[in-house]
């Protein structure tokens, strides 16, 4: 059974029909990797599923529980935001925090967890992710590799059901690119389930177990990484591979 299925998603800017009728899922463990020309709708697509952005139409399977967008109650969004984290562009850390504390913020204020016990988590992703002799400085004392590595740390503290990445190597130099990769190749050796936007072929071939291609608002292509990009079908995907 699919951990996440969405069906029928619409979302409107004014009167503009930005995803028409997107459609996919994935199961338990995927790398998913949204791709689409520029404008095509991934950021928003993102954005609405941790409800950022609220949907105007469509259906949400997730977890095993069924969510319509046009009657989302406060129940629903509290469901689908603690089984989700969001790793930002430029990682959002807060610059007044140090980079333990980073961690243990949304812990304690969303999770509502114990100061104690959020350090102890917190700790122990330092410490597997080779930091914890940073714990105490601030994210202008670390390098991007590391504040990088915060980022991450912090949403996957939460022990979300997905982690969601919006373009992670943007404005990224090329050695920060080959970090970002290891980081998401290890956490899918813990079977954590990602949905990553990016622009980054070469990085999405890397990551990415699953793809789908977005276009006119809709999903028109959707596969195994392998397929999606050694055998695309339709004449969009083939040009967009192709030019990028
Ligand atoms: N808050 C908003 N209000 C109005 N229009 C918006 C808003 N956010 C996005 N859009 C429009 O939605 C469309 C899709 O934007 P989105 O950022 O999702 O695309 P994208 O595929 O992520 O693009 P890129 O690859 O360039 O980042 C664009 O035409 C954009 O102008």
């Amino acid at each position: 059974m699919a951990l996440l299925k969405v069906t029928g998603l619409e979302k409107k800017f004014n009167a503009e029909k930005i995803l028409a009728d997107v459609n996919f899922s994935i199961n338990s463990g995927d790398t998913l990797v949204i791709l689409g020309k520029s404008g095509a709708g991934k950021t928003t697509l993102l954005r609405s599923l941790n409800l950022l952005e609220k949907p105007d139409k469509g259906s949400l399977l997730f977890d095993e529980r069924k969510i319509n967008y046009d009657s989302l109650d406060k129940a629903d969004i509290g469901f689908i935001r603690s089984r989700l984290a969001m790793v930002f562009q430029n990682y959002a850390l807060f610059n007044n925090k140090t980079a333990i504390e980073n961690i243990m913020e949304p812990l304690i204020y969303g999770k509502k967890i114990a100061r104690k016990t959020a350090y102890e988590v917190a700790q122990t992703l330092l410490q597997q992710m080779e930091l914890k002799g940073k714990a105490n400085l601030y994210p202008a004392e670390l390098s991007g590799g590391q504040q990088q590595r915060i980022g991450i740390a912090r949403a996957e503290a939460l022990a979300p059901k997905i982690i969601l990445f919006d373009e992670p190597t943007s404005s990224l130099d090329p050695a920060l690119v080959g970090t970002i990769t290891a980081d998401i190749l290890e956490l899918q050796k813990k079977k954590q389930t990602m949905i990553i936007v990016t622009h980054h072929l070469e990085f999405a071939e890397k990551v990415a177990t699953k793809c789908i291609f977005l276009a006119k608002g809709k999903v028109i292509e959707s596969n195994s990484a392998n397929y999606f990009f050694n055998e695309p079908q339709t004449a969009e995907l083939k040009e967009f591979l192709k030019n990028n």
